[in-house]
Formats: structure tokens, sequence, C-alpha cells
């Protein structure tokens, strides 16, 4: 876990090696220690450098440790002990440096840095706050001015364009005969500007407005407090007290279920060219972020002016793309075409015409006969069946969803639609290139909406229901909100434009000339049915792009929502049309109903076989729906308040709704409570259909 060798006669190397990212396991700690000890008392050692195998110094405290019982040498007394040494130790960093890996170069009493290495501390991402001494040596080190603005800011000594370790020993040795005193960073003053507390409040103010309900960053902010206003030894007290908190908190337990849920949601590049066909919003997302990659992209459109619209859009994209980045724009990898018959030599082609069956299939019919066996066909559709697709080409093994999110170059998630004939290396493919592109993918099975969209229907039904009973748009919203979502449903659904939904409802049939003329009043197909979103919709309304919807915003296209009296007055009137009784409803009922009816449509997804395991449910709605990271995404956010508390709701809500069949507990959840409530990892293990592929 660490290697220790005697170079250049008197320098002891100290070689962390626990790939990937040399991560402080206990071992690793243990291994640390003994190296020190080790040259600490050989008389032929003069000075110490501790660098990381395989290009990385240090990716912190290895997080899978955090779930169970803390064990091998604590890592605050280690690091003391290090700083407090009578030789000089350099840290020679490449790679990574985070977190408590940073605080092992902290306490270095040189550090070395490579051009293109990464330092700082990640921790508030876990929910945690660098509790090695992080928080009270960097703020000695830099001071709290520079902490506000750059975190870079004399932290390193040098900064290295070779091998970091080689410099590093070289500068070990020049140390040698130089005082340690002032290296010591824990022995250094806070420099603090003379408004403080007026800077720390402005910041608190700033967290908490950014991150509403977020522990570990306003920790941070004491942690802070601590190191400018108190001795070493006090602070690096304060700060294990405030990990103390934040380490047994939920917000902790989530924020690291998030992290390796999506390490395991995208473990899945052979892609050199591809085409897009369709230039709209979606397919002109999609051709940057291919590029972006390097992928040669063939874009096609169906008429001149709209092949004229998307290439124009495509480069302004690229270029500002490019500039953003600081790179230049790969504008040469772009061929723009009429014709289908151009895609005959490319590596994958990703459909993305309108969301109409017909349409799709002369598309997939035609792509057969121009592109090569080899070709995959990928389609954007949202929700329509991927295998009816794959059904009409000579390689139905070949064919798979790409579900992108719009817009495509900026939203992480990426739906794979594996349909029953999509093979595993067709699957494993879509998924790498998502990756590639920088995408968070996961696999789901083909079942109309997929994960996401299936999901967000019920979701979405309580939310137009709590109209109906009393609620308004922006109560939903703000106890959405506080429960930590960005946008509450009704704002989201004004961004997103409400029109997309209402002509999803009207091709179903619940909405429009195909309506059954004997359903009940609010009843569509067997079940109860909001009449409200259509309402809002036949006004012209469809949310930020026409300047009103649920809100109204000052013009087309502004973000700016206020309450909007005539959707006040539209609930009015419809309450009173079908003789509903306005309540007071509590933001707990809002909470749950919305919430529970979510993840009791994931127990349903699961059970059907259509996404994998929970983790995968729970990255789809943490990077394609914004769910508050800090809450685990809806699965685990279930299993927080309890399995049984959430069961037990669901059964009184679908009892007082019962026309509401999406509020009935999916049996799946019915089995996890009773077979004693296993953990969210072991949810897997009590379904009985698995997706083959998944
Ligand atoms: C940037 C990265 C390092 C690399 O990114 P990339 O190249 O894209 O690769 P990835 O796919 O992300 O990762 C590759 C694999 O490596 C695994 N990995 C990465 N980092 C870690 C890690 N730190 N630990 C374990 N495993 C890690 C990753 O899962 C991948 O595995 P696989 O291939 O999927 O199997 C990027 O990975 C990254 O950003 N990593 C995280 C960096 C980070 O956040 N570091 C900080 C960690 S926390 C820390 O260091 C804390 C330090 C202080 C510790 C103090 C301890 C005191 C405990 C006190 C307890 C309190 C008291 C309790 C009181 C009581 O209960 O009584």
């Amino acid at each position: 876990m660490a290697r220790y060798e005697l170079v250049k006669r008197s320098v002891a190397l100290i070689t962390l090696t626990n790939p990937p990212v040399n991560a402080s396991s206990s071992a690793v700690r243990h291994a640390i220690a003994k190296s020190m000890k080790c040259a600490l008392s050989d008389p032929e050692v003069t000075a110490v450098v501790i660098c990381g195998e395989n290009g990385s110094f240090c990716g912190g405290a290895d997080i899978r440790e955090f779930a169970g019982p803390l064990k091998g040498p604590p890592l605050v007394p280690l690091l003391d002990a290090i700083e407090a040494g009578e030789k000089p130790v350099v840290a020679a960093i490449e790679g990574v440096a985070l977190g408590g890996g940073f605080e092992l170069a902290l306490v270095c009493h040189y550090r070395i840095a490579h051009s293109k290495a990464r330092l700082g501390f990640p921790e508030v991402t876990l929910g945690i706050l660098p509790a090695a001494g992080g928080t009270q040596r960097l703020l000695r080190l830099i001071g709290i001015p520079a902490a506000a603005i750059s975190l870079k800011l004399g932290i390193v000594d040098q900064v290295t364009e070779q091998n970091a370790c080689e410099v590093a020993v070289e500068f070990a040795l020049r140390a040698v005969a130089k005082p340690l005193l002032s290296r010591r960073v824990s022995m250094l003053t806070t420099r603090c500007p003379p408004d403080l507390d007026a800077l720390l409040d402005a910041v608190t103010m700033q967290v908490k407005k950014k991150a509403p309900g977020v522990m570990a960053p306003l920790a941070c902010i004491q942690a802070v407090r601590a190191a400018a206003t108190m001795p070493y030894y006090k602070g690096i007290k304060r700060e294990g007290e405030l990990m103390a908190t934040l380490f047994n908190s939920g917000q902790a337990w989530a924020l690291q279920y998030c992290f390796f849920a999506q390490r395991t949601a995208g473990k899945w590049t052979l892609i050199r060219s591809a085409a897009v066909i369709g230039l709209g919003t979606m397919g002109r997302g999609i051709a940057v972020c291919l590029a972006r990659v390097g992928i040669s992209v063939i874009a096609v459109e169906s008429e001149k002016k709209l092949l004229e619209t998307g290439r124009q859009m495509v480069i302004g994209m690229l270029e500002r793309d490019a500039k953003r980045r600081g790179v230049s724009a790969s504008l040469n990898l772009f061929k723009f075409t009429l014709s289908l018959h151009d895609l005959k030599d490319v590596d994958l082609v990703i459909e993305v015409v309108f969301e109409d069956m017909a349409l799709k299939k002369r598309v997939f019919q035609e792509l057969s006969k121009v592109c090569r066996p080899a070709t995959l066909l990928c389609t954007n559709t949202s929700g329509l069946d991927v295998d009816a697709l794959a059904g009409v080409t000579d390689r139905p093994h070949l064919v798979v969803g790409m579900h992108f999110f719009s817009p495509a170059h900026v939203m992480k998630l990426l739906e794979v639609v594996c349909g029953p004939r999509s093979s595993s290396e067709t699957i494993a493919t879509a998924m790498s290139l998502g990756k590639r592109m920088g995408k968070v993918s996961v696999a789901v099975g083909n079942c109309p909406g997929f994960v996401r969209n299936r999901m967000l229907k019920p979701y979405i039904d309580q939310a137009t229901f709590l109209l109906e009973e009393g609620a308004t748009p922006e109560q939903i919203d703000k106890a959405l909100e506080d429960f930590g979502f960005a946008m509450g449903v009704f704002r989201m659904s004004d961004l997103a434009g409400l029109d997309v939904g209402w002509r999803v409802r009207k091709e179903s049939g619940l909405n429009g000339s195909d309506v059954d003329p004997e359903s009940p009043p609010r009843r569509r197909q067997g079940r109860r049915y909001c009449l409200i979103p259509d309402m809002v919709c036949e006004q012209g309304r469809f949310g930020q792009k026409t300047g009103g919807g649920w809100y109204m915003y000052d013009k087309r296209g502004g973000t700016n929502a206020k309450p909007d009296p005539l959707i006040q007055n539209l609930l009015e009137t419809y309450r009173s049309k079908y003789g509903i009784q306005p309540r007071n409803i509590s933001n707990q009922e809002i909470v749950e109903r919305c919430l529970f009816a979510l993840a009791n449509e994931g127990f349903g997804i699961l059970e059907d076989g259509m996404a994998a395991r929970p983790e995968d449910i729970d990255v789809i709605y943490l990077f394609g729906y914004g769910f508050p990271r800090h809450r685990g995404g809806p699965m685990f956010y279930a299993s927080m308040v309890g399995l049984e508390r959430v069961l037990k709701r669901l059964e009184h809500y679908h009892q007082a709704h019962p026309d509401v069949p999406h509020l009935k507990p999916s049996p799946l959840l019915k089995t996890l409570v009773a077979c004693g409530i296993p953990p969210v990892q072991k949810w897997r293990e009590h379904i009985k259909t698995m997706h083959s592929h998944l």
C-alpha cells in the first residue's frame, strides 16, 4: 500500500500504491505511519518525499471505508506527526491531491506540483468536511481573503512540467539545511480581513440561498471561523466536532451513496464516425456532444432551408463551446447533407426526427438499405417503442435507444434504452459512447416513457390533483423547493414547455376528439384525470416561451415567474364548476403525495425489470430532473423515510383517492417491507423479473 526506498542515498521516497487513485485506506495509512517511522529513525535519511503511483498523488480517504467501523491509524495524529517531524518532507503531486490527499500534502513542509495536478477539498460533495486538519491548515497557509477568492493561491512551492517526483527529490536535498519551524502550516496564524464576521455572514447567506437545507457547506464556514479565531489545537477540535455531526447524518450517507451510484450506473470506444438525422434543438445538441469528443459527424436534414439553419446553429454552438473551453472549434469534423446515402460508411446513426412512429419507421427502413451492415442504429425517442423500430430494420440486434435530455449538450443524463433484441455489444457501445461524451449513462428497459418520463407522470399528476383540491402552483412549488428541488414542478414544467405533454395526452386519447363522450367528468380511461393542464394550454399558455404558463413572465422567454391572477381565477372557476370544496393542504401532504407517488412508480419499474437497480433510478433523477442530491434520489429518499412509513402513507392516500392507481403501493414495496426492509443496495435480490440485459 506504500513502497519505501532510499534514493540519492539520503532521501526516503514513500510511494502510495493503492490503485486507481491511491485513496488513503486504513492499509495505506498504516504503511505511511510505518514508512515515516523508518525515515525519521534512519540516520542516513536527511529528507523525505511522498508521492503516489501511476500519476496520482492521493484521491483522499477511501470513501468505501466510511460505511463500516473506522479502522487503522486515525488520520489526524498521523498527519500531525508528519508535520512535527524533524526532517523535511516534500509532497510530489501529480494527478489529484483531493480531500485527505490534499491534507497529507498540507502537512508536508514543501509541495511540488505538476502543472496539470488538481488540488482541492471535494468533501462537501460527500456531505462532510476536510476533517484531518484541512480546514485549519489551508486557511493558515493562504488566509481567508485568498480562500474566498481562489483556493490556488500560495499553496504549492514549485510548479513543474517535469516528473514531479524527480523534481521533489532534488528539492528535498536542497531543503535539508533549512529551518522547518515556519514550514509547519499549523503553526502559522490565519490572515483575516478586518470585516471577517460580515464576510462569513455574507457567504453563509449565499450558501443558504444556493444550497438550501444542505449541511456540509455551512459546517465548512463554521470551521473557517474556527481557523480564524482559535489556535490550531482548538480549531482542530472544532473541526472534529463538526465532522462528527456531518459524518453520521443522512445527508452524508445520501451524497456518498450518490458518488458510488453514479459510478456503478456508468459501468459499461469504438465509434469514430456518426450521423445525426434531424437538426432541431435536440439533434444540434447531440451533434455538438459527438464532435466535442472528436467524432466526425454527418448531419442530415430533409430540406435545404432547415439544413442551412441547422448548420449555422451548430457552428455557432461549436464556436461558443470551444471559446468557453479554450480550444479551437472542431468545425472540420462536420459534414452537412440532405441525403441519407452519405451515411453509408458511418459507425453509428442517431435518429432525432419528430416523435412520430410512422416517420421514424420510414427513416429506419431507409437506414437499413444505405448503411453498412455493422452500423448501429440509435433513436432518440423519448418514449416510443424501440423494438417496433428495430423490427423494420435488417439488424434488430444493432438497434438501441439513446435518450438524451434537452439541452442535449448540457444535460448530463443519457438513458440507453435496451430493446429485447438489442445485443449486449450494442448496449455496451452506446453506454461507452455516452461515457465518452461525458454523460452519465444508465441502461433502461423499453417501456412507455422509459424511466424518467414514466416516473414523472405520477409526480405531475399528484401536483395537478392537489391543485384541484385547493392548492396553488406557488404553494406546491414552494413545498417542493423547501424539500430541496431547485424548481418546483410547475416552474419546471413552464421551463420545459407545456405543449409537449399536451400533445402526448392528445395522442393517447386523454384529451381532444378521441375522448369517450360517455366518460364521467374528471375521469379518463377509468381513472381520475385533471383537466386543468389542458385548459392552460388551450389558452396558448405553454410556459416561459410564450410568456405565460402556470405563472406569468415579463416577456416571452422570461424566467422571472410571478403568480398569475388568471390561473387563480381558472382554478376557482374549475372548482366551482365541478363542485369541489377547496381545502387547506399541508406542505407535508404535498411532499408526500408527489414524492411517494414518484418512488412508488420507481418500485413498479424495478419490479417490471425496466431498471437494474434503485441506484440507476436515483442517478436518472439526480442528473435528469435535478432531484436534490443531499436526499440521495427518490428511491434512497424512500429508504431514509422508512419503507414501512412510505407504504402506510401510500395506503392512506390510496384509500382517500381510490381512482388514482399510482397511489396503490407497488407489490415490490410490500415485499421489501415484509422481508425486513433490506438496505437499498440489496433490493435487487428481491426482484423476480429481471430484464435480460440489465
Ligand atoms: C477525480 C477522481 C479522483 C478520479 O476521477 P476519474 O478519473 O473520473 O475516475 P472515477 O471513475 O471517478 O474513479 C475511479 C475509481 O476510483 C474510485 N474512487 C475514486 N476516489 C475514491 C476514494 N476517495 N475512495 C474510494 N474510491 C475512490 C471510484 O469509485 C472508481 O471506482 P470504480 O472503478 O468505479 O470501482 C474522482 O474519483 C473523485 O473525485 N474522487 C473522489 C475524491 C474525493 O471526494 N476525495 C475526498 C474523500 S473524503 C476525504 O478525503 C476525507 C478526509 C478526512 C478524513 C477524516 C476522517 C475522520 C473520520 C472521522 C469520523 C467522524 C467521527 C464519527 C464519530 C462517531 O461516529 O462517533
